[in-house]
């Protein structure tokens, strides 16, 4: 928690003048049980009602001063706690978006998103909570003890070893917990995981009729951390009945001793009813740091979950800021990879020595079987991965020496996941370019084959998208990702399988308005479809990671036996020899 006080900067006036009005309030109330006191020793035994009316107003005034202070104190506390809590999610949600796929793959979204909610949220909490009670409760314990002595120093023994034993409670029951609630928040990550596949592959799940399995999965997911809570409750529920066994045990003490002191003519009778006064504040105040001490708990938990992803450094950093110059001759391919190999995560090598150029303006395909390799290659060029060994180069540029805004702003990609925001049509295709034109829109729209069913749409680019462009069909979602693309005019565009929940006709007319309309655009066509790719000007085959085969449809139908078997596993032989 101590790391993330940088978040409180510029609060700390809040942070001054709420835990001073908590202690002004705290003086109050340990005034109060003297002026009982005094009441029943002065007022009382002298039977002086006019004196127990002016020292009651005394104690009214004490408590509206003290009411008052309190709730400065709870506009501060909320001020500063809402204001951290909201640095924080905005810094965890930069650094998350800075972060490079790996990093991104090993934290989880389901983590990532329990951190910025649940994780955040306890950590406000505790940061309201320690301004509200942290200086007050010992203030208040220890102030008791002090006011207990100036009434009798022998009697003061009793409080100072109720609160040793109250502290030695309140430290067991920390350190038992800490370790539990690490545990609830990995588990409620684990439950977010599980329900957000549950959520967003509902349809899957019906089609496998895997509902009852499924609902075992979240079942158990509860129940661990249903076990795990209660575990914590034990815990928690000793804390309170613990607490008020030595606070009783400590009254019947004072009563007893008090008792013998009164009939000794050491003590008054009003001494007696300050000192129980006094041990009640400390039971009270107690119990506040008691509840205080699991929420602490529970904070530095989520405290630690937060700076875990506030000191993840990206393993793909930018070098630089600035626009660096490119070679952009007819000699210097627009891409080139060189000796390439890469892993995830230090693993075994998914790409393996690859090597290849790109000319300007050309169409490539890049074909292969599932797990080959080809979106793991395509990620490179934009740098979310670093290459292992070898280079990937630009313009002639390494793609480490670019500025991330230089190199992917002209890379546009289509990826295998067809995602659209939630908004409308028109939102979506301003996505990259907020100043483009309806025409622009609808031109993108024809050559993406989607202007058909967008045009018969009753409120056209303005019809509502929903999350995920839930309302479409996978191959309409598929163009209208393909329109988006080509609408900000990439140089470079890259097709990840975006033709795969396309039909035939409707893959052959997009590919043909795509070659009228991106002559100048390089493309990338990853595909596992040979149909696809037939006529590109340059066809990669991937087997394993392992480049097996470059050229044109005939030279690889020639040279290269991976890429003939998969053009005759899926067209005739008459097809494959146009
Ligand atoms: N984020 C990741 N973390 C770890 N391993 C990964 C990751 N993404 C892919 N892989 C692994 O890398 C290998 C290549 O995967 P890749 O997605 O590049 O294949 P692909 O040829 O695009 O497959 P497909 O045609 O099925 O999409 C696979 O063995 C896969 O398990």
């Amino acid at each position: 928690m101590i790391k993330l006080r940088r978040f409180l900067k510029d609060y700390k006036k809040e942070c001054i003048i709420g835990p001073l009005c908590k202690l002004f309030e705290a003086i109050l109330e340990l005034i109060v049980p003297l002026v009982m006191a005094d009441i029943i020793d002065n007022g009382v035994t002298n039977g002086d009602k006019g004196y127990v009316l002016r020292m009651g107003l005394v104690m009214v005034a004490l408590a509206a001063a003290g009411l008052l202070s309190a709730l400065v104190c709870q506009y501060f506390a909320s001020k500063a706690s809402q204001g951290f809590g909201t640095k924080v999610r905005r810094a965890l949600f930069s650094h998350i978006n800075s972060l490079s796929h790996a990093e991104l793959d090993k934290l989880g979204t389901p983590s990532l998103i329990t951190r910025i909610t649940n994780d955040v949220n306890q950590s406000q909490q505790m940061v309201a909570m320690t301004i509200r009670l942290l200086t007050r409760a010992p203030f208040i314990v220890i102030g008791s003890i002090i006011m207990a002595m100036t009434i009798s120093v022998r009697m003061s023994i009793i409080f100072i070893i109720a609160a040793v034993i109250i502290g030695l409670i309140l430290y067991f029951v920390m350190t038992k917990s800490i370790p539990i609630f690490s545990l609830i928040q990995k588990k409620l990550d684990k439950i977010g995981l599980v329900s957000r596949e549950n959520l967003s592959g509902n349809r899957v799940i019906r089609a496998f009729s895997k509902q009852k399995s499924e609902k075992e999965r979240i079942d158990n997911s509860t129940e661990d951390l249903a076990a795990t809570s209660i575990r914590i409750s034990r815990l928690s529920a000793l804390l309170n009945p613990a607490t008020y066994v030595v606070t009783d045990v400590a009254i019947i003490a004072i009563i007893w001793f008090g008792g013998i002191n009164v009939d000794a003519g050491n003590m008054q009778t009003g001494d007696i009813i300050a000192l129980v006064s006094y041990m009640t504040q400390i039971l009270l105040a107690m119990i506040v740091v008691a509840n205080l001490v699991l929420l602490m708990t529970k904070g530095s938990a989520s405290a630690a979950r937060i700076n875990e992803v506030l000191e993840t450094e990206p393993s793909v950093k930018e070098t630089t800021k600035e626009i660096i110059s490119v070679n952009t001759d007819e000699n210097t391919p627009k891409i080139a990879f060189d000796n390439v190999s890469f892993s995830y995560g230090g693993g075994d090598d998914e790409l393996s020595k690859i090597s290849f150029e790109i000319k300007r303006g050309s169409t490539v395909g890049i074909i292969g079987g599932t797990g080959s390799g080809k979106s793991t290659l395509i990620n490179l060029i934009p740098r979310f991965y670093d290459v292992t060994q070898g280079s990937v180069e630009v313009d002639g540029r390494n793609v480490k020496d670019y500025s991330f805004k230089q190199l992917r702003k002209q890379i546009g990609i289509v990826p295998q996941q067809s995602i659209l925001f939630k908004g409308t049509i028109r939102d979506n295709m301003k996505w990259e370019n907020p100043d483009l034109s309806d025409e622009d829109i609808i031109t993108a729209l024809k050559n993406a084959q989607a202007y058909e069913f967008v045009s018969k749409l009753p409120m056209g680019l303005d019809s509502h998208v929903e999350q995920g462009g839930k309302n479409f069909s996978g191959g309409q979602r598929q163009r209208l990702c393909i329109a988006r693309a080509i609408a900000a005019q990439p140089k470079v565009l890259i097709l990840d399988d975006s033709f795969s929940a396309l039909d035939f006709a409707t893959d052959a007319a997009l590919r043909k308005a795509l070659s009228q309309y991106t002559h100048e655009m390089t493309v990338i066509i990853v595909t596992q479809r040979c149909s696809t790719i037939m006529n590109s000007d340059l066809i990669l085959v991937l087997d394993d990671g392992m480049l097996v085969g470059k050229g044109t449809h005939k030279e690889l139908l020639k040279d290269c036996e991976t890429y003939k078997e998969i053009c005759l596993s899926q067209l005739s032989k008459s097809e494959v020899e146009v």
